[in-house]
């Protein structure tokens, strides 16, 4: 079993690598991002309400997104092992997450963090804006205010993992395949 958190703010690549690394370990992708996206798209009476705060920029109530992946873990019980992208992005729930794998007996492999400065960051979000009809990626405010809210509220889930001795960083800049050589080079050494 392979449980990796794939760290990083707003546009740092974790959606790209995500891809790679799901073919590659065999992995079920999670990511919470994705999960409200289709649940708005469904019309559902918690995507009408996630979609309020997700435009502006802002975090979904952690007991929704914590209840969202305890589902995907139930439904996926037979799977060989978990990406999370775009979770946990507060400490509450890192310890949810941390209570739910104890369950399956199955911790946290690893947390491998992209690092990318703030200014990459504004220039990635407005250029994915450009194509992903995403409102959160349109305006500079809003991308702005989504990197303010990582750096308050999710950094402190590096230093978590970090007490554990789970936490790796690595460069998110740079060439793509690149990136992911390093971040395997991290799952093996965790293994
Ligand atoms: N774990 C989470 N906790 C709270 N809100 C979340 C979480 N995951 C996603 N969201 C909401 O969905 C929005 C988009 O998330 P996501 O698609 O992961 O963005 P990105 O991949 O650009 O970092 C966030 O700004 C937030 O409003
Ligand atoms: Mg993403």
């Amino acid at each position: 079993m392979l449980n990796l958190v794939l760290f990083g703010p707003p546009g740092a690549g974790k959606g790209t690598q995500s891809e790679k690394l799901i073919r590659k370990y065999n992995l079920v992708h999670l990511s919470t991002g994705d999960l409200l996206r289709s649940q708005i798209a469904a019309g559902t009476e918690l995507g009408l309400r996630a979609k309020q705060l997700m435009d502006q920029g802002l975090l979904v109530p952690d007991e929704v997104v914590i209840g969202m992946i305890d589902n995907k873990l139930r439904e996926n019980q037979a799977a060989q092992g978990f990406i999370f992208d775009g979770f946990p992005r507060t400490v509450l729930q890192a310890e949810a997450l941390d209570q739910l794998l104890s369950l399956y007996k199955a911790p946290i492999t690893i947390m491998v963090a992209l690092v990318v400065n703030d200014e990459e960051l504004i220039r990635r979000l407005l250029k994915r804006g450009e194509t992903s009809g995403r409102p959160d990626d349109r305006d500079e405010a809003t991308a702005r205010r989504r990197v303010s809210v990582y750096n308050k509220e999710t950094m402190p889930v590096a230093d978590y993992y970090g007490q554990q001795g789970k936490f790796a960083a690595i460069d998110g800049i740079g060439e793509i395949d690149d990136i992911f050589q390093t971040i395997c080079q991290k799952i093996e050494e965790s293994r």
